[in-house]
């Protein structure tokens, strides 16, 4: 387990972190977001002991990262920046860090071959592609088989089947009880890997909450309904006490109502419905809601464009009703 506690980091006039406190539990991944320069990879750094905190506690299952005997046993990392010598082989920069950690030397092919490097194994990093660099790092993480690992920004660099191993690798590490704490832009990719969610604005905690809650309370769900007779079936609707809102290209929108009911509803008035569909809101929607004044960075709309409708609107965009945070139900969390 990660328990934080108070954690402020402040570089000179400049607060990246604020009294931040939460824990990470194991056999959950749990998910950091926030808007950039919220203070995630700053968060990261001061838990490794790479930044010192201006106040307030990091611990790793009960300990300063300083004071865990072989640090690679206890916590595996992977930090945007990486740390590898370019020089050396892939394998002799693994052997390095496994002899400071006393890890054994044959853990150094196990994990190669985990992260799909072994016929690199002689090759030096400093010609590796983002992707290689990326699976090297994520098998330094690895090496000394920790309870514990972090991620920062794992799927940059890599092609779509390795964003696919690493989201399996992460949730089958978290299956074996593991604690694993990962921070992503990537919100697609978020919502199929995390099943808990801390996220921060400005350096202070926004929510600490399961990932279906955080959407559930941070966007809007309704029902779709598409009709060739659709005055009657506004009426219909209206009858049984229900509000409907004009859609885009014709279509009827119903807050708080089981999509189910609505079907039999159409079905018993003789309404052929031509769609009928639940539309629950991406956690890339929620999460722009829940962010969106703490967000220090705008871009300018290119004119001519409009901004999503997510901001401020808090309704599911083009994508949203198709559910393109990928319905965890739909994607199977097993995948
Ligand atoms: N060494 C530093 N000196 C001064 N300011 C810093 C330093 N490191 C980070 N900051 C500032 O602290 C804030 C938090 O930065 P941090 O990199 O932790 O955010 P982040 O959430 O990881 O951002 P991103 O999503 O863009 O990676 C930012 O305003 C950043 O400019």
């Amino acid at each position: 387990m990660i328990e934080v506690e108070g954690l402020t980091k402040r570089f000179g006039q400049k607060i990246a972190v604020d009294h931040l406190t939460f824990q990470v539990r194991p056999g959950v991944v749990t998910g950091f977001l926030g808007p950039n320069g919220a203070g995630k990879s700053t968060t990261m750094r001061m838990m490794l002991d790479l930044d010192n905190p201006t106040s307030g506690t990091v611990r790793i299952d009960g300990k300063h990262y300083r004071e865990l005997p072989e640090p690679l046993t206890h916590m595996g990392a992977l930090l945007e920046a990486k740390a590898m010598h370019g020089g050396r082989s892939a394998y002799n920069n693994l052997l390095c860090l496994a002899q400071s950690n006393r890890i054994p030397a044959s853990r150094i092919s196990e994990v190669l071959d985990v992260v799909g490097l072994s016929s690199v194994a002689k090759r030096k990093p400093k010609g590796f592609s983002m992707g290689m660099g990326q699976r090297l790092g994520i098998a330094t993480a690895l090496l000394g088989d920790p309870p514990i690992l972090m991620f920062d920004e794992p799927v940059n660099g890599l092609d779509p089947e390795g964003i696919h191993w690493i989201r399996n690798l992460m949730k089958s590490l978290a299956r074996e009880g593991r604690t694993i704490f990962v921070s992503s832009h990537l919100m697609s990719e978020m919502a199929l890997t995390a099943d808990h969610l801390i996220v921060i604005g400005r350096g202070r905690l926004l929510a600490n909450t399961s990932m279906a809650d955080f959407i559930h309370e941070n966007s809007r769900s309704f029902t779709r309904l598409r009709s060739p007779d659709r005055e009657r079936l506004k009426d219909a609707l209206s009858e049984a006490g229900h509000t409907s809102v004009e859609g885009t290209d014709g279509t009827l929108e119903i807050d708080g109502a089981e999509t189910a009911e609505l079907g039999e509803l159409a079905a018993r008035h003789g309404i052929v419905l031509h769609e009928l569909s639940a539309q629950r809101a991406s956690l890339e929607e929620a999460f722009m809601q829940m962010t969106a004044e703490t967000v220090e960075y705008h871009a300018q709309a290119a004119p001519g464009w409009e901004s999503s409708p997510a901001w401020g609107t808090n309704r599911p965009g083009p994508q949203g009703g198709q559910d393109t945070q990928g319905s965890r139900g739909d994607q199977g969390k097993g995948a």
